[in-house]
């Protein structure tokens, strides 16, 4: 198969700190992958070894079929990075910025000019080309970044966290862009802390904490993983019977038992479904607490991203592994 990314037990050392602890994974080309783990999960010491920028401390790791230490020149020339702390210089106006990277990129002056024409035109920066970035407002200087990034026509494209701080429309806005980009044939690799962001962008995502991958699947994959997390809330009717039902709950494998005494409510995760109940509810039954009302929902997407990220225990150990859907 034609992988865009292959990754093998690769390990980053910073000092003491173990940044990545033997990372593997694989990416088909032709689709576009998600690098999803909250803050200091190792997404960008991840995208840095993938685009060359610092070598594995061990391990393999290789993009477009090419090793990003020994081959590291020739990949460099097929790949480009949008990084969060963007590429794009604040002093010079938008079109020079367009210019100044395709010059670094080895593209002559004239074509360097069309293409930051072409660009601006595409991304809706033509009437801002003139202006200098520090009066771009956030939006617009993301669109940029993505720009500059594209300047080099590059076959895969790595986004490191591309909306982190933008305002939910110009995020929106931005998530059209990369769809954008996509449609027209550039294999992207985007990290991101957001669920929601990966679902809506990625056909894969590799779900990494602690600078190991805890899984992978396709975004529906992912959500049967988390959707199996099920919230429970139960009212009794007797306040003095919450912590007898604490217990029941916590032992039929409920997790995060909470109690709110006042309301004689408790709340729990991790139960496996409806079905799980009736062994719950019966136990109540039995040891003759009443339960005046019972409610199951699914967790949302960030609860269920949290749940895997620091209840490491559902995912890590005890959750299946998931293939990445087609690269298998
Ligand atoms: N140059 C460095 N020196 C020392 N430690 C580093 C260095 N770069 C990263 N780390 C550490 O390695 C771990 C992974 O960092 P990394 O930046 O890759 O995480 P991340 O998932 O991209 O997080 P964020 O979302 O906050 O950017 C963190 O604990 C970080 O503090």
């Amino acid at each position: 198969m034609d992988l865009a990314i292959d990754v093998a037990d690769v390990t980053k050392q910073f000092g003491d700190k173990k940044a990545l602890q033997g990372l593997s994974f694989q990416a088909p080309r032709g689709r576009t992958l998600a690098v999803l783990g909250p803050n200091g999960a190792g997404k960008s010491t991840t995208v840095n070894i993938l685009s060359t920028r610092t070598p594995p401390s061990s391990g393999k790791a290789q993009v477009l079929g090419l090793d990003v230490v020994a081959d590291r020149a020739a990949l460099r020339r097929k790949i480009a990075v949008v990084r969060q702390d963007a590429c794009v210089d604040g002093f010079l106006n938008g079109r020079e910025n367009l210019v100044v990277a395709a010059g670094l990129s080895g593209i002559p002056a004239a074509e360097a000019r069309g293409r930051a024409d072409r660009l601006l035109q595409r991304f809706d920066l033509v009437s801002a080309a003139g202006r200098r970035l520090e009066h771009y407002s956030g939006g617009m200087r993301r669109r940029l970044d993505l720009a500059v990034g594209l300047i080099s026509q590059p076959a895969l494209l790595f986004l490191d966290e591309p909306t982190t701080g933008l305002d939910p429309v110009s995020r929106q806005a931005l998530w059209e862009i990369i769809r954008e980009i996509v449609a027209q044939g550039t294999d992207l690799i985007l990290t991101t802390q957001y669920l929601d962001e990966a679902d809506a962008l990625a056909d894969d995502i590799v779900l990494v904490a602690d600078g190991r991958v805890l899984a992978q699947g396709t975004p529906s994959e992912m959500k049967a993983l988390v959707g199996r997390n099920e919230h429970v809330e139960i009212v009794v009717l007797d306040a003095s019977d919450h912590r007898r039902a604490a217990s029941i709950l916590a032992a039929h494998g409920a997790l995060d038992v909470q109690i709110d005494a006042q309301r004689a409510r408790l709340t729990a995760r991790n139960v496996a479904g409806p079905a799980a109940l009736v062994p719950i509810l019966t136990r109540l039954e039995l040891d003759g607490i009443d339960v005046e009302e019972v409610q199951i929902r699914r967790p949302t997407l960030d609860e269920a991203f949290h749940t895997l990220t620091t209840g490491t225990a559902t995912a890590a150990s005890t959750g299946p592994e998931l293939a990445m859907g087609g690269t298998r």
